[in-house]
């Protein structure tokens, strides 16, 4: 007979199983899948209970009686804690396999294309990565979320580790009441009642005292946008909009991008969800003939200036992407977590594309696109993946869709 198992409970010792998507390894307690975090396969841990549903359980890693070879003493004091960190005690080489398995699973369960790449590390180190990080303050502290929780832990005092030193803490008062000051080599902005700031690193410019409510006035490129460069140009960016945290990513993902397209002069390509202009700007600079389309208004109107030669459409995709041209050479997909979906596949390769990036930063969403394209005459011709979000369990994926006929073999 089965326990009822509470929240707080503590359970085990349990034998950990595999590593699941988003962080967590699969256990079981008297015939009960437990999803574990802070484990690692193998491991004989006790497990405190923080949420039940119907069918699993989720919970925390205590007491490790057994430990894996591949375990490490988190470098953080508040790893295990702050939602933000969740591979801090796995030794980072390990941390890229376990995403290799993760998206091996992922694609092979949901797509049935076979992964036999390798997770890509793009800098040596694993800390001092997120130039962009989101600060709240509770009125006692400064810190970051803890897991699916609006508590707020506070930083200790070396600051956030995974953040770019310059943005690793802020220099603030301890709440509202104090925290007009930004840190002297950030960007950032506060925004709203709660004070909160987005801040974006690897800058140069002062941010000014700023009042609560009021967008920071940022030198480089205007009231609340900061200046990035990558592939070989430069883009204004907003500082509330999206730009890739990690300092090597864009030029990274428009690099592999353009591998994959293998884009010629002349040709005609789609860039959807192209945020400020990355993809197209890179496409652009190898003479082809770019239409972007992205949801946000601001990031379309700063995308028309950062990449002059390119033609940009604001709004949703799953509507403009009826309206583009019969047929088109070369498509770029970088959608939101949730994927492009199977109303956007169906247009994109109705085009008859002859080739597609899709951009993914979630293996599970990429599975079910790739699934898909394959129902609708593409085939995965290759995918690579980057550890760009070190000590997470995320990763970056970028896949080359190709017409099934001119296809290889999976992946
Ligand atoms: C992952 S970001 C990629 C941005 C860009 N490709 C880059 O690398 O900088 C996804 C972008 O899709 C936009 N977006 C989200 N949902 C959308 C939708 N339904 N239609 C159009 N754009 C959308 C977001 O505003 C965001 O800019």
């Amino acid at each position: 007979m089965t326990t009822e198992l509470a929240v707080g409970d503590v359970v085990g010792p349990v034998r950990v199983g595999r590593v699941a998507h988003g962080g967590h390894w699969v256990a079981r307690h008297e015939g009960r899948v437990i999803f574990v975090r802070h484990t690692l396969e193998g491991e004989l841990v006790r497990v405190r209970i923080t949420e039940v549903a119907k069918r699993f359980a989720r919970g925390d890693a205590m007491g490790v009686e057994e430990a894996s070879p591949h375990r490490v003493a988190a470098p953080c004091p508040v790893a295990g804690v702050c939602g933000g960190c969740d591979l801090q005690h796995v030794a980072p080489a390990h941390q890229r396999e376990l995403k290799r398995q993760v998206i091996a699973e992922q694609l092979d369960r949901l797509a049935g294309v076979s992964f036999s790449g390798s997770v890509e590390a793009v800098t040596p180190e694993a800390l001092g990565w997120r130039t962009r990080v989101r600060y709240l303050s509770d009125g006692r502290a400064w810190g970051l979320r803890a897991h699916r929780s609006h508590t707020v832990v506070p930083l200790p005092e070396q600051g956030c580790l995974i953040a770019r030193p310059p943005i690793a803490r802020p220099e603030v008062g301890p709440g509202p009441a104090g925290s007009q000051r930004l840190g002297v080599e950030s960007r950032g902005e506060i925004s709203g009642p709660a004070v909160h700031w987005l801040a974006a690193a690897g800058a140069s410019d002062a941010v000014p005292d700023a009042e609560p409510g009021a967008a920071t006035a940022l030198e480089e490129g205007g009231p609340g946008v900061v200046v990035e460069r990558a592939a070989g140009r430069t883009f204004r960016v907003r500082t509330d909009g999206f730009w890739q945290v990690h300092p090597e990513a864009a030029d990274t993902l428009a690099a592999a991008v353009v591998a994959a397209l293998d884009p010629q002069p002349g040709e005609s390509a789609v860039d959807l969800y192209c945020g400020v202009g990355l993809f197209a700007g890179a496409l652009s600079a190898q003479g082809v003939d770019v239409v972007g389309v992205e949801g946000s208004r601001e990031a379309v109107a700063l995308a028309s200036s950062n990449v002059p030669e390119a033609t940009f459409r604001a709004g949703p995709v799953e509507r403009l992407v009826r309206k583009l041209p019969p047929r088109v050479d070369l498509v770029v997909l970088d959608p939101p977590r949730a994927g492009a979906g199977r109303a956007v596949m169906e247009q994109v390769c109705a085009r008859r594309p002859r080739a597609i990036a899709y951009v993914a930063c979630d293996p599970a969403a990429l599975a079910r696109d790739l699934a898909t394209a394959a129902g609708l005459g593409y085939h995965v011709a290759g995918v690579r993946a980057f550890d760009l979000f070190g000590m997470t369990h995320h990763v970056e994926c970028v896949a080359l869709l190709v017409p099934a006929a001119a296809g290889a073999s999976d992946e």
